[in-house]
């Protein structure tokens, strides 16, 4: 008896593997022109673990024809597009017949809820109508004060640690960061104030920062997601392991914290006219023919927490690195910001948006630090893209990280931080966003394709003008009062993506010093 269920259980796991070692031989992926690789086991995806983010994969698609390659994880085949027209295909014609895969719905839905970020299909429609009035260019322009709150308070304690304006003070900015835009979201998508800047014990703050600052994603997390494309138990397996149960634990109190938010909102909504994102979201479902459950709002509360938490904090910490990195161009960015606005007060949304050199920087970090690095698609049904047929199922992804370093889009000084590509008229900026026609007949084919960070199309990233306001807002704030130097002269920093692309080592130090 036990000897069968051995047996079945052997063959449970070994046939399916067996059928996808078969099914790489007969899979038309085989055409897909690939980089060589050498592990046996784990194919590409070992060089690509090793290296820091982007490194290996910028080397694999500037050795293969422009537009399509391929890798190979284990016992799939992974499709990396960089063509624009393909891009606009995916993310946009075709967003809803290429889903986010199932792994990582799966494992968003385990962080955040069935949110925004995991819904598909009709689903995501309706959430993202729900969604989008709060997020419009108007709404952006009622909040932007609420940013300058929170940035004050970081320029406050900061001050108390640099007192002087002749020595530089060794300083982590990372967690400072993490904490300025977690109240930031606290106060304008919920209208509550964290002052997670004060209170470094603070409930919410730690276990975010269990949820994202935690350990590197193990490998045996890796080995079971990519399982499962074969052997769907794969999924409950991996989710059983303690990485997990981390997860959930600290999920559990985000959650609870985040009820209590809406509770509240809920026991005022007639008697306030709130303008924070959760405000405008329940009142707004009031009046809506296909209203949000009351798990949806929760989850979309927990979506933004992490969607607009460390997404900017972690692009703010590589603008200081840059800047650091870059004495020059920080002065420029500091002459402009005080010879336009020499008083330290509050700008609105216009004031920000009057500032070329602060719009430039902002753009060209983002472009070399996307803090989104790379996502995934799965086609729902058989496809052709480039030429090549690919099947439903595949794994595609999307990987900025590569598209914003490639010399045929961006020439030859793609990996250079130059923020003045940005304000050339015809230059660069002005192609990627398909307003003129420039010599780079590439980057002009590329048009909004060169520029992936918030990516693209109705699943694209629904907070990008809250975020690029918030960056320009929290630099005002911080540039005008320190001036930032590297912690050690010429040292690479290395980079590293879990859910976002953070510094390697975990911290960020750099030598900060006041102006005044
Ligand atoms: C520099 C900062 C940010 C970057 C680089 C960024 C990037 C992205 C990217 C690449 C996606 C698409 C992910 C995918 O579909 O695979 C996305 C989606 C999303 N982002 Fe952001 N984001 C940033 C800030 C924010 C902020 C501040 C918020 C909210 C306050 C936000 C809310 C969202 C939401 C809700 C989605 C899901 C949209 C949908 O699927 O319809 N993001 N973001």
């Amino acid at each position: 008896m036990s000897y069968t269920i051995v047996l079945s259980l052997l063959a449970a796991i070994v046939v399916p593997i067996l059928l996808a070692v078969l099914s790489l031989f007969q899979s038309p992926l085989r055409k897909v022109p690939s980089p060589p690789n050498t592990n046996l086991i784990l194919g590409h995806f070992d060089a690509i673990r090793k290296e820091d983010t982007g490194v290996t994969t910028r080397a694999y698609s500037q050795m293969m024809p422009f537009g399509i390659f391929r890798t190979r994880m284990f016992l799939s085949w992974r499709v990396w597009v960089t063509d624009p027209k393909a891009l606009s295909k995916i993310l946009v014609t075709s967003a809803y017949d290429y889903q986010k895969p199932p792994s990582t719905r799966d494992f968003l839905t385990v962080l955040l809820g069935k949110g925004v970020l995991v819904a598909e299909g009709l689903e995501h429609k309706k959430q993202r109508r729900a969604l989008d009035s709060a997020f419009s260019l108007p709404r952006i322009k009622e909040i932007t004060n609420i940013f300058w709150g929170p940035g004050r308070n970081l320029v406050k304690i900061w001050e108390d640690m640099a007192p002087s304006t002749d020595e530089a003070v060794r300083i982590d900015v990372m967690p400072w960061l993490s904490r300025t835009t977690l109240d930031i979201i606290g106060l304008a998508g919920f209208d509550h104030d964290f002052d997670s800047l004060h209170k470094p014990e603070d409930k919410l703050a730690k276990a975010y920062n269990s949820l994202f600052n935690g350990e590197r994603v193990p490998l045996s997390v890796m080995i079971l997601s990519g399982l499962a494309e074969y052997f769907s138990p794969a999924l409950w397996i991996r989710n059983q392991l303690p990485f997990f149960h981390h997860i959930k634990k600290h999920r559990m109190i985000v959650e609870g914290i985040t009820q209590e938010l809406l509770d509240k909102k809920r026991a005022s909504i007639h008697s306030s006219d709130k303008k924070d994102i959760l405000s405008i979201l329940v009142r707004d479902n009031l009046g809506s023919e296909d209203p949000l459950t009351d798990k949806e709002i929760m989850d979309q509360c927990l979506t933004f927490l992490a969607a607009g938490h460390e997404t900017t904090s972690t692009a703010l910490t590589w603008t200081l690195q840059r800047l650091a990195e870059n004495p020059n161009i920080q002065q420029k960015l500091r002459q402009e910001i005080l010879q336009t606005f020499p008083q330290d007060r509050d700008l609105t949304y216009d004031e920000l948006n009057s500032l070329p050199y602060l719009s430039a920087v902002t753009r060209e970090v983002l472009r070399l630090d996307a803090p989104v690095p790379v996502t995934s698609r799965q086609p729902v049904k058989d496809d052709v893209i480039c030429g090549y047929a690919i099947p439903k199922g595949t794994i595609v992804l999307i990987p900025p990280s590569v598209v914003h370093y490639h010399p045929d889009i961006w020439g030859p000084e793609a990996d250079k931080f130059k923020p003045e590509r940005f304000l050339e008229v015809g230059g660069v900026s002005d192609v990627a966003k398909g307003e003129v026609n420039g010599e780079n007949e590439r980057l002009r084919r590329a048009g909004p394709y060169a520029n992936l960070t918030f990516l693209a199309g109705p699943k694209n990233c629904i907070g990008h003008k809250f975020a690029l306001t918030e960056m320009k807002a929290l630099l005002v704030c911080i540039i005008r009062n320190f001036s930032f130097e590297e912690d050690e002269p010429g040292k690479v920093i290395g980079r590293r993506a879990s859910l976002v692309m953070r510094p390697k080592e975990g911290h960020l130090y750099l030598k900060m010093k006041r102006i005044r």
